[in-house]
């Protein structure tokens, strides 16, 4: 993901790209070359470090990471009070379509007493389920709650580890993993007498990109958190 921005923020007229950093590589580099926004594409365990130093120099950043849970976004948003003019946006995913996706999703929700969420990936990929997978668990959770559906009709009672999938929030995520793959999802949802499938596919990285350049010309005029690319899409 990382060469893949590299080569879009290049190719873009209004966009200078003034720095790369790598893992080893020093981060100082980033406001050495005046950056005013930086991306970051790296992996769990460091990306709040690197927040935590672009936010102290007043670089606003965009965030693919995966792994965002409710605490590490409180910690964000306290390193962003003490830098008013920091902004910082962490998307689960930069693909327009799969934010379509999501919208749908939640919108489904409320119709439907079944659910589950099958994600498959690449098998480089360090973290499951995805940070998508686990995002639209939340949001047709959070849709099912505010329509008072309660829990749904599931009769097994024995299982080998894990063959249910991850349970988010009561709903059911199923990480599959496969070489060929680029990141696809399916929101499968059911109720009596029909089914309804909600599928997106990135079939190339090149799909993140249109999300990610929107979001770095975001930033440099937003200021504080933000949380996914729908509120940049209208
Ligand atoms: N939001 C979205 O739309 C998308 C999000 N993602 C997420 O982005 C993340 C990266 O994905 P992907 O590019 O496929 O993963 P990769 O493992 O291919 O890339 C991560 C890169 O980060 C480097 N790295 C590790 N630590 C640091 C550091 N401290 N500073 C700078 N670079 C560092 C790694 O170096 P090294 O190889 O030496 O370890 C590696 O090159 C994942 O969390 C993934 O889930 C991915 C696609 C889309
Ligand atoms: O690691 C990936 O490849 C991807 N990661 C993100 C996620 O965890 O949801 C976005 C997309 O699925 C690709």
């Amino acid at each position: 993901m990382g060469l893949e921005v590299c080569k879009a923020v290049d190719a873009a007229d209004d966009l200078e790209l003034v720095a790369r950093v790598d893992q080893g590589d020093p981060l100082a580099s980033v406001a050495d070359a005046g950056a005013r926004v930086l991306v970051d594409f790296t992996t769990p365990d460091v990306v709040m470090d690197n927040l935590r130093w672009a936010i102290g120099q007043g670089i606003s950043v965009v965030v693919g990471t995966s792994g965002f849970s409710e605490e590490r976004l409180a910690q964000v948003r306290t390193w962003l009070s003490e830098k008013p003019e920091a902004g910082v946006l962490i998307a689960p995913n930069f693909g327009i379509g799969a934010v379509l996706m999501m919208q749908f999703a939640a919108k489904a929700a409320r119709y439907f007493e079944s659910v589950e969420i099958i994600e498959q990936h690449h098998p480089r990929k360090l973290d499951a389920p995805s940070g998508t997978a686990t995002h639209t668990a939340k949001v047709i959770a959070a849709a099912r709650a505010e329509a008072g559906l309660g829990a749904m009709p599931d009769a097994t009672k024995e299982e080998f580890d894990h063959a249910r999938g991850a349970d988010i929030n009561g709903v059911r995520v199923h990480a599959v993993r496969a070489s060929g793959l680029v990141a696809h999802q399916e929101v499968l949802f059911g109720t009596t007498g029909e089914t309804l499938t909600i599928r997106h596919d990135s079939l190339d990285r090149a799909s993140f990109m249109p999300g990610v350049l929107l979001a770095v010309r975001a930033l440099v005029s937003r200021p504080g958190l933000t949380i996914g690319l729908d509120p940049l899409l209208g």
